[in-house]
């Protein structure tokens, strides 16, 4: 996201130590303030701050950074930078804000920012204006603090919703170098700037930036409140359609999980072969934990799935499925669900499902809930998030206390019922018009909330229930805590305590009340500390790590427009090896571990090998759309000589299949246990591999309608670095050539 305003100094040199030091995490948030003294003198004139790096103009007055007025005679602006930035010389002048003229900088000589510390005095910032006749001088004040990546990002993210200045825990909106200077290079050597900053090219607006940050933003709009009027009416009577712009609400984290699914769509057997009926998909269980240099896989399936070998913790439904063996591999209740979802989606009277999460506050459910619909439209799957805090924060306001919630309080549980009933009776509605998958969002915690929603669902739409348990203080202890920085419900609470010990009266009171899921058809998602017990490890965690896709470099059949093929690099290609084998040393120095993969085709793995020091791992997977009887041939002779061909294609790129060879839609499928691997993963992963390959994956983080697949740009000689985190999925591009 580019988060850091100076340009990193080369930490091979004698920065070295600064790196150990910066290795804590955080980074630091400076202030800087000015005060007016001359109160006799209000000038028009806004003070800006300019210097040394890009963030703050390169010494352009033109490019200087404006400060924020604070109060009617301070001035603020804040930024961040890494705690081992290089040292920042700037200087304070005074402008208008929208011209350069006139332009008065301060007088003495330049300020020196070393490590978030002002060297010398913060003496005075002295103007002379109206030719020398008029000194104006303000009080100088500079603050550093280090701050967790957690607090910039909440920080971050009010300042997008807002775009205006807002209060995080005591932290000012953050400014960011968002756009960093980008430059091409068109030189043959194939070494790299230091700065990678140098490479970043704009993603283009419809990237995961554009709109992935909230989770519960993305939920339905409550369709039953503005049609029922029953939200806000102006003073004359007239009804106002219900606000789009409703506060948004971030989603608590679950930090790892176990999933225990009684599945019916998945056959388990002790051989350790999985059978994904949602897939048609058949790959052996390997284990190959900690392996060190090429693994080739030859099958489509996950090479790296971890097969529990306890069974201590596996509960079956039998309502669901009596004939379960074993705990299922390593997979998320996203993908599981998706699994469920698939078969009960067979019958066409039973093409309606309904996903209710259960769970208490704080245990990740929206999150959850956003995954799975994520992935189920991936899938392509119409799928639907209803957020039943969306419905009542829009019919009751966001400012309803912890008592509110007590399962003693008569009013407050008919209200939340009734919002309940409303964002369900919207959901079925929204079946019948012909949506298949609808996910529940709230915490149904009690088995009367539950029967009320079967009830509801009778006969309309299939149900299952997934239980989302955490037991684990410290994530429990974290997720609160963002809640309270990021959730609607307290973002008019200035006092970080007070909205703590509000949300924490609000979770004993569900506690007092919560009833575990034994009803109905269900799935379990139950906390796990990881290495305990044998425990299966899923892939729904939030370990912020960056998965970084290419395409390979330009191959011999790429130059000669021949799709599909198996040809080496190009020249050209070859260079852009070596720079991303370059790229990948500078971008991924800092972390522990990380591994390439490729697909099994030649010009993925000669454009992995210069990357050295990490573990390959080619998976069939990844291997470009099968071109079938077009296969090495241009487009051109397609056209000519099998035009109806070239024209089915052309209409719909989606679903054709070339003779003998794949569509998009079954490239997609069998992406799936790549997809599951992505998630799963800790650590850094760079994929290299297709043009119609990259477009699936890319489609999934960035959450692009299936339609549009097939249609994504996706470069030559360019990684899109996509990070998955806390805050969401964000995406960053880098041009090397
Ligand atoms: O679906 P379209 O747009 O044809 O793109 C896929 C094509 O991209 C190509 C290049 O044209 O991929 P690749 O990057 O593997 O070389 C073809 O091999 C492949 O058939």
């Amino acid at each position: 996201m580019g988060t850091g305003s100076s340009k990193n100094p080369d930490c091979s040199s004698s920065h070295g130590s600064d790196d150990r030091e910066d290795q804590g995490g955080g980074q630091l948030y400076v202030s800087l303030k000015m005060e007016e003294n001359s109160y006799l003198l209000k000038s028009e004139l806004i003070p800006h701050v300019y210097g040394s790096v890009p963030l703050v103009g390169s010494w352009d007055p033109s490019k200087a950074l404006a400060m924020e007025r604070e109060s009617s005679s301070m001035w603020e602006l804040s930024f961040v930078v890494p705690p081992n930035h290089e040292t920042l010389d700037f200087k304070f002048l005074l402008k208008p804000k929208y011209s350069n003229s006139p332009c008065v900088v301060e007088e003495g000589p330049n300020r020196l920012l070393t490590g978030g510390t002002l060297q010398g005095d913060a003496r005075s910032a002295v103007f002379r204006l109206s030719g020398g006749e008029v000194l104006l001088e303000y009080r100088v004040f500079i603050k550093a603090d280090r701050v967790s990546p957690f607090d910039l990002a909440a920080s971050w993210r009010a300042y997008q919703e807002n775009l205006q200045p807002s209060t995080v825990r005591g932290i000012p909106d953050v400014s960011m170098n968002s756009v960093p200077e980008s430059g091409t290079e068109n030189c043959s050597s194939a070494s790299l700037e230091l700065d990678l900053e140098h490479y970043v090219v704009p993603a283009p607006t419809t990237s995961a930036n554009s709109g992935l940050l909230y989770a519960a933003n993305m939920t339905e709009t409550p369709r039953s409140l503005s049609h029922a009027n029953a939200f806000s009416k102006a003073a004359g009577g007239a009804s106002h359609p219900v606000s789009i712009g409703v506060p948004t609400e971030r989603p608590a984290t679950i930090k790892e999980m176990e999933v225990i699914v009684p599945d019916p769509t998945i056959v388990y057997s002790s051989s350790g072969i999985v059978e994904s009926k949602s897939v048609g998909t058949l790959s052996s269980l390997q284990k190959q934990d900690g392996q060190r240099g090429l693994f080739v896989d030859r099958g489509v399936g996950s090479p790296r799935l971890v097969k529990s070998p306890s069974l201590t913790t596996f509960t079956v439904d039998q309502n669901v499925h009596s004939e379960a063996k074993n705990p299922i591999p390593a997979a998320a209740g996203a993908v599981a669900a998706a699994a469920v979802a698939d078969q009960m989606l067979g019958p066409k009277e039973d093409r309606h499902l309904a996903i209710v999460l259960v769970g208490l506050p704080a245990r990740g459910k929206t999150f959850t809930a956003a995954k799975l619909t994520r992935y189920l439209r991936w899938l392509g799957h119409d799928t639907k998030h209803f957020n039943v805090g969306k419905y009542r924060r829009l019919k009751l306001g966001t400012n309803q206390s912890a008592d509110f919630f007590r399962g003693d309080n008569p009013e407050g549980i008919e209200a939340r019922n009734e919002v309940a009933a409303l964002a369900m009776e919207d959901m079925i509605a929204w079946m019948q018009e012909g949506g298949q998958v609808g996910i529940f969002d709230a915490t149904n915690s009690s088995r009367k909330r539950r029967n009320m929603l079967m009830r509801m669902a009778e006969g309309k739409c299939k149900i299952f229930f997934l239980e989302t348990i955490c037991n684990d203080r410290q994530i429990i202890e974290r997720n609160i805590r963002l809640k309270i920085q990021q959730s609607p419900d307290y973002a008019e609470e200035p006092d970080f305590e007070a909205g703590y010990w509000d949300f924490r009266s609000r979770l004993d009171n569900y506690e007092k009340v919560y009833e575990t899921v034994e009803e109905g058809s269900y799935i379990k998602m139950i906390d796990m500390v990881s290495g305990h017990g044998g425990q299966i490890q899923v892939n729904t965690h939030l370990t912020p790590r960056p998965i970084l896709l290419t395409r390979h470099g330009e191959s011999r059949d790429n130059v000669r427009g021949r799709i599909g093929g198996d040809s080496v690099l190009s020249d050209t290609g070859e260079v852009y090896a070596k720079k991303l084998a370059n790229f990948v040393e500078k971008r991924l120095k800092n972390e522990r571990a990380a591994s390439i993969w490729t697909s099994t085709l030649q010009r993925t793995i000669l454009t992995a090998n210069p990357i050295v020091g990490f573990p390959k791992i080619q998976w069939r997977a990844l291997d470009e759309i099968n071109a079938g009887v077009c296969d090495g041939m241009t487009y051109e002779e397609i056209k000519k000589n099998m035009p109806d061909e070239y024209e089915s294609r052309k209409k719909d790129k989606l679903r054709y299949r070339y003779p003998r060879g794949e569509s998009y839609l079954d490239v997609i499928q069998r992406l799936e246990p790549v997809i599951i691997e992505l998630e799963r993963q800790r650590a850094p992963v760079v994929v290299i591999s297709h043009q119609a390959v990259l477009r699936a994956l890319y489609a999934y983080f960035a959450d692009r309608p299936l339609k549009e697949i097939p249609h994504i740009e996706v470069p030559l000689h360019t990684i899109i670095e996509i990070q998955m985190g806390v805050s969401g999925v964000q995406e960053k591009r880098y041009k090397l050539m």
